[in-house]
Formats: structure tokens, C-alpha cells, sequence
């Protein structure tokens, strides 16, 4: 069984990460992790913290040496502008002489952070936060909804992508289809696992050169006018044996956890597993996958319209799914709302904040993702090592009889 927790806040010292159930002689290490956080970070649209926040990484548990120990991996990423927070986010209580927005000693900017957050954001966790937990202020809110905490789960992410490549050979990939109403064309290119040094290299994680400069204009114009986008990312999945997840109960299909951790991701409206919606404007006879053989002799699909996913099980063809980001909710030109210390009406807080998330959100689904095969993979597979899994694995593929691969 394969189970991670978070915990940490947004401008606390550090944020945790916990994955149990990793089998040992997984090779990754702090490397790996740091180059996956640094590839969320990236993207036109993202906001000035990005730039001057570092992810610092720290592996606290589970690996030696660069490989998996079998025990519970525990990842940190410390906050490296912890200390202008250190007051504001302390643990244990401070002196109110610290936190005093006017006291007129030590930095006043950290006193301003302090200021009780009113004017709650349409669109975020603040106003339902403040009435659910009985707050007066936001900060506690924002502090867990914000999507820092997407840091963790990438990575937490890359540890189960490194179990997934080599128990099985599936290797993954994410870009962004679209950002506000700039698409890519539905018969573009789709990216292969070989082609994310690419995907690193193009400013908004796009796969089509001539969308992704109009992806760019596009949030260009929106930040001039004072305003924020969404878009749709998709993940890739290739490799993946026939066979992940199952028919036999809703919770145990492929498709509905894909759903439900992509729909974990903040600010995720709508998931599509293959055509999804387009599929549901077609007829029968050009919706489905036609099952032949290749040149090669070996079963596959004509097209891949369910997108690697049939009766709740992965089908052994590429698995692509796709999720669809609202715009960020903290617009510059600040939208209508209340301030809960009057109740009179005010504009809603606004201090820097991303454009567009497109593409660290695109990285993010891609770990999730990852982290709903690797439990697949190992509630089917199982293993202790990493060679039981291969193992496994291998053995199980062989015994499909050969009229049917
Ligand atoms: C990678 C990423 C970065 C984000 N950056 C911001 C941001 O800078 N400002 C903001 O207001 N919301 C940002 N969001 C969105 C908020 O986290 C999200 O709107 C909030 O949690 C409420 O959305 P929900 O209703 O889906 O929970 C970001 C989301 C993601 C996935
Ligand atoms: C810090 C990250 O994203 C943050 C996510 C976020 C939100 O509301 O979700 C709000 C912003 O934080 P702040 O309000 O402090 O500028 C983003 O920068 C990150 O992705 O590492």
C-alpha cells in the first residue's frame, strides 16, 4: 500500500512531505526532486515570489545513498524567505510587541504581514475558511489553501515516478493545452517522454511553438489589463501495462482516482480522461477504439479517443488526461466582496500573485498522476524491492496468452 501526507504552510518555515509504502532500491534522490521543483516554478505568468523564493531540499528519511531503504520517505522543503515570516508564522506565541503593525521598531514590513487579512478574495478558500474554522482573519486560511503546498506533492511525486520507470518502463510527460481561449489545435503533435527538455525550454510548458507565443501575448495582455487566466494541462502517461485499477468497484477504477487527485489539485474545475466531453458529441462507430494489430503483430488500438483508460482499467495504450484550471483568484483588479471586520462592502485583498498557473499546474497534475499509478502499480504488483515489483510485473505480462497481445 502506498500512502504520502503534507503538511506546512505557505510562508511557514518549511513544508513536509511523507510517502509510506515506497519499496527499497528505488533509485532517486535530492537531485531528482530539486530539478522537479525547479521545472514547477517555471512558466510565463508566474508571480514575483518565484523568483526570489528557493526551494530548499532537504531528504530527511527513507533513502541512503541515493536509493530507497523501503522505510517512509520524508522529504522537507524549507522556505528560504523564512526568515521576513518568522514572526508572523511562529509556532510558539510571540510578544505582541513584535507583531504591533506600528510599534515603530524592528522591520516594519514584517509587522505589515501581520495585519489582519478582512477583505476575503472570490474565488479562494478565505471567506468559507474564516466561517468554517472561526477565524477574523485570513492568514490562516491562505496560509494551507494556497498551492505552495503543490511543492510537496512534486516532490513526493518523483519519487513515485522514479518506482514507476523502473518497475515498469512508464515514463511520463505534461504540457499545457491550453491558457484562457488560446488553444492548441486539436491534430497538434502530442509531446513523447523524450520530449521534456523541450517542454523545460518553452516558456509556458507548450508543445506547439506557434500556440505557446500566443499563449505568452495572452497573458501578457491580461496582466496589463489587470487581470488573471486558467487553462488546460495534460499528462502523458507511456508505458503503462494492461490492467491498473479495476471494473469491479467504483472506488478501485483507474479513471475515477485519476479524477479525484487531479480535482485535488487547487484550483482544478473539470478533468477529462481521454476525449472525455468530445467523445460525448460523437456516435458510437467513431468514438471507440477499433482493436487490431500492428505491423509487428501486436494488439493495439486504431486511436486512442479513451485515452488509455477502458471499463476503469488502464488498456496498455498511452493514458492522457487533462484537467482545466480556473483563473487565479487574487486579481490585481481586485474584485467586489466584504470586509468581515465592518461588513461593509470593499475590495478584495490583493498583494502580488501569479497571472497564469498553467504551467506549474501541468507539473503538479503530472506528480499526481504519478502518485495514483504508483499505488495502482503496487496494489496490483506489490513487492518489497524494486526488483520483486520489475518482477512481477514482467512475469504477469508474459502470462497474458498471445492472442490477445
Ligand atoms: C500552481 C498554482 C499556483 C497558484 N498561484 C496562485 C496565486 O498566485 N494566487 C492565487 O490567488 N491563487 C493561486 N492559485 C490558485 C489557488 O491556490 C486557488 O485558487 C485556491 O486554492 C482556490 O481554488 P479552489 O476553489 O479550487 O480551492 C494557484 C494554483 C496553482 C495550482
Ligand atoms: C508560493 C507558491 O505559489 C503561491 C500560490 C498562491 C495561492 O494562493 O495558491 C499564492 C501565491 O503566494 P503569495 O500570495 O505568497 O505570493 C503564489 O506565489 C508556489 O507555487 O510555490
Amino acid at each position: 500500500m502506498l500512502r504520502w501526507l503534507t503538511a506546512g504552510e505557505s510562508h511557514g518555515q518549511a513544508l513536509v512531505g511523507i510517502i509510506e509504502g515506497v519499496p527499497a532500491g528505488v533509485t532517486v534522490g535530492s537531485a531528482e526532486i530539486r530539478a522537479a521543483l525547479a521545472r514547477r516554478r517555471l512558466g510565463h505568468g508566474r508571480g514575483a515570489r518565484m523568483k526570489f523564493e528557493q526551494d530548499e531540499v532537504r531528504l530527511l528519511g527513507g533513502i541512503r545513498h541515493g536509493v530507497t531503504m523501503g522505510s517512509p520517505v520524508a522529504i522537507e522543503i524549507g522556505n528560504s524567505e523564512w526568515p521576513k515570516w518568522e514572526q508572523v508564522m511562529a509556532a510558539d506565541p510571540v510578544e505582541a510587541s513584535a507583531l504591533e503593525v506600528d510599534a515603530g521598531t524592528g522591520d516594519a514590513r514584517e509587522k505589515s504581514r501581520n495585519k489582519p487579512l478582512t477583505t476575503p478574495r472570490p474565488g479562494h478558500a478565505d471567506l468559507v475558511g474564516m466561517e468554517k474554522y472561526h477565524l477574523d482573519d485570513a492568514r490562516p486560511v491562505l496560509e494551507r489553501a494556497s498551492a505552495r503546498e503543490t511543492a510537496t506533492r512534486v516532490a513526493l511525486g518523483t519519487v513515485a515516478a522514479a518506482l514507476l520507470e523502473q518497475a515498469a518502463g512508464i515514463r511520463l510527460v505534461s504540457h499545457v493545452v491550453s491558457v484562457g481561449p488560446v488553444g492548441t489545435p486539436q491534430d497538434a503533435p502530442r509531446p513523447g517522454p523524450d520530449d521534456v527538455a523541450a517542454l523545460d525550454a518553452d516558456p509556458i510548458r507548450s508543445f506547439h511553438p506557434e500556440t505557446s507565443t500566443a499563449m505568452v501575448a495572452e497573458i501578457d495582455d491580461a496582466k496589463k489589463a489587470g487581470d488573471t487566466l486558467g487553462g488546460v494541462v495534460e499528462v502523458l502517461a507511456y508505458g503503462l501495462p494492461p490492467g491498473l485499477g479495476s471494473y469491479v468497484h467504483s472506488d478501485r477504477r483507474l479513471d475515477a482516482r485519476l479524477a479525484g487527485a487531479l480535482m485535488g489539485i487547487q484550483a482544478i474545475k473539470g478533468v477529462e480522461v481521454g476525449d472525455g466531453f468530445r467523445t460525448a458529441a460523437r456516435r458510437g462507430s467513431v468514438a471507440h477504439d477499433e482493436i487490431t494489430r500492428d505491423a509487428g503483430g501486436r494488439v493495439h488500438r486504431r486511436t486512442n479517443r479513451a485515452g488509455g483508460v477502458e471499463g476503469g482499467m488502464s488498456n496498455g495504450e498511452v493514458l492522457a488526461v487533462r484537467a482545466a484550471l480556473k483563473p487565479i483568484s487574487t486579481v490585481p483588479r481586485a474584485l467586489e466582496t466584504i470586509d468581515v471586520a465592518t461588513g461593509e462592502s470593499a475590495t478584495a485583498l490583493h498583494q502580488r500573485s501569479d497571472t497564469c498557473a498553467a504551467a506549474p499546474a501541468a507539473v503538479v497534475a503530472e506528480a499526481m498522476v504519478a502518485l495514483v499509478l504508483a499505488e495502482a502499480l503496487l496494489e496490483k504488483f506489490g513487492g518489497d524491492s524494486i526488483t520483486e515489483t520489475a518482477r512481477n510485473v514482467a512475469s504477469y505480462l508474459e502470462a497474458i496468452p498471445e492472442t490477445m497481445r
